[in-house]
């Protein structure tokens, strides 16, 4: 018998409304003990809510009928006055009457569970409630549609057609067997292997919309590296001072550019050091710039040229700072844009130049992006096992049945069709109560 829950669905303190939801069997016969009685299903009406004697609130009320709810179960939703004397007192009623407070994600991973959604679903709606970027949200509601899980359905459609193409040659072998099954299979393998490869690559977009666009500020010592992450993030975040050294650890801060979250690191300037804390901080910045996805090689007039020829990357930018002061000389075949954080000359420009290369980089237009490490691992092992499936093929097609399965697993474990219990706890525990 399954337990019947409640949590507040609004967050907590006072507000206009305070919503507490319930699921589970005994929904109606608790409504019936608070005295909200007569409700139609999915229909809103005002109950005076009383237990033991006592007032609780005059409610709006609104019950749902199994399986016509967000859980699948009977549910209901008691809309109070937001205050927390109210919320107390209700949530003390419920628990007298045998509700119990819900567990983070327990009521999507009652409406996982029931059918209502699959797994990829599910992480959508913790992706929507934690987005705070448009780009998030809109990510997260292509993928609530359910049209990630329709990418991973038709992926698995073409293997098992794969897979009974190979079974029906193998169950009635002959000396054609490999010609005939290089010539019937072999292209539907070929074509999903590009679909997979296609999915995988989308991964690290999806990735960088939902947990941000890593940006590296890098350069010599004195260069402004500080001056111009305090300049971007509006407010003086690191310490900006004419000695040369002054940073030494990374120092991150999430911004928001052109609607796609960014994640903005200054670090330490780069030159050989005796000193073992600024070493150890040019070994950071070093490693921080090999992991970002775009790195500004911040330089002052009469820097070198040396480091961001060594570690620069072709979609890297150079940032020419202190233009008040003169222009820089390169020969790396770097964009250049010339700004002055003293002055404010060419910040409005960077600040559009960053932005474009966010919507040009993120904004794909073959949307489904695969949005999580677990969704991506999983499509590169089916990816090796259909290569694998493709070469058996040829040479032993009674291999090829095994790899097309071990490829339909990896799929299946995505929108949680199979392989479930392992991983429920570990997608759930990152909801919030009452979702
Ligand atoms: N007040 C309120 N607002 C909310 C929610 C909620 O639970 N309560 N939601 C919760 O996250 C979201 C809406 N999602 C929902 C999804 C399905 C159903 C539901 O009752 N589905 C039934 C009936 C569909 C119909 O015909 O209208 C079903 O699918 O059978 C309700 C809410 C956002 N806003
Ligand atoms: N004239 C001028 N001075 C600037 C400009 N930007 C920064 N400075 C000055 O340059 C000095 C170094 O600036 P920082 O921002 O600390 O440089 P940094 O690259 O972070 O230096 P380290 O942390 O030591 O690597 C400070 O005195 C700043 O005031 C600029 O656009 N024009
Ligand atoms: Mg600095």
């Amino acid at each position: 018998m399954t337990d019947t829950i409640f949590a507040l669905a609004t967050p907590p303190g006072r507000g206009a409304i305070a919503v507490i939801r319930l699921s589970g069997p005994a929904v109606e016969s608790a409504l019936t003990a608070l005295g909200a009685t007569k409700l139609k299903p999915r229909v809103a009406a005002v109950r005076d809510l009383t237990y033991a004697g006592d007032h609780i609130d005059q409610a709006l009320v609104l019950r749902f009928v199994a399986p016509s709810s967000y859980t699948g179960e009977d549910s209901a939703e008691l809309h109070l006055h937001g205050g927390r004397a109210v919320v107390e007192a209700a949530s003390r009623a419920l628990i007298a009457l045998g509700v119990r407070p819900a567990e983070p994600g327990e009521f999507t991973r009652r409406a996982f569970q029931n059918s209502r959604m699959d797994l990829a679903q599910a992480e959508a709606v913790a992706d929507l409630i934690d987005a705070e970027t448009s780009a998030q949200a809109r990510q997260a509601l292509g993928q609530l549609d359910g049209k990630l899980s329709e990418t991973y359905a038709g992926f698995r459609r073409d293997l098992l057609h794969a897979l009974a193409l190979v079974e029906a040659e193998i169950d009635f072998p002959d000396e054609e067997v490999p010609d005939n099954l290089a010539r019937t299979a072999g292209p539907v393998l070929d074509r999903l292997a590009d679909d997979l490869r296609r999915a995988v690559d989308t991964g690290r977009r999806g990735e960088r919309v939902r947990d941000g666009y890593r940006i590296v500020l890098i350069g010599e010592t004195n260069a402004g590296k500080s001056s111009l992450f305090n300049a971007l993030v509006a407010r003086e975040a690191a310490i900006v001072t004419p000695i040369a050294g002054t940073t030494r650890d990374v120092l991150d801060a999430d911004l928001v550019i052109g609607g796609y979250a960014v994640t903005l690191s200054d670090t330490a300037g780069l030159r050989e050091s005796d000193d073992p804390v600024e070493a150890e901080g040019v070994r950071r910045a070093r490693l921080r710039a090999e992991q970002a996805d775009l790195r500004l090689w911040v330089r002052a007039p009469g820097d070198p040229d040396g480091v961001a020829a060594d570690y620069a990357r072709p979609e890297d930018l150079v940032v020419a700072n202190k233009s008040d002061l003169g222009s820089i000389h390169t020969a790396s075949c770097l964009e250049v844009l010339s700004v002055s954080t003293e002055s404010g000359q060419g910040l409005p420009e960077l600040h559009d130049w960053i932005a474009a290369r966010l919507s040009a980089d993120l904004a794909g237009a073959d949307f489904p992006a695969v949005t999580r490490e677990r969704h991506r691992l999983r499509l590169s092992e089916a990816l090796s096992a259909v290569t694998a499936a493709r070469v058996a093929l040829d040479v032993a097609p009674e291999m090829a049945g095994d790899d097309l399965r071990r490829a339909a697993d990896a799929l299946a474990r995505v929108t949680g069709a199979i392989g479930v219990e392992d991983i429920l706890g570990q997608v759930f525990s990152t909801f919030c109560i009452g979702k």
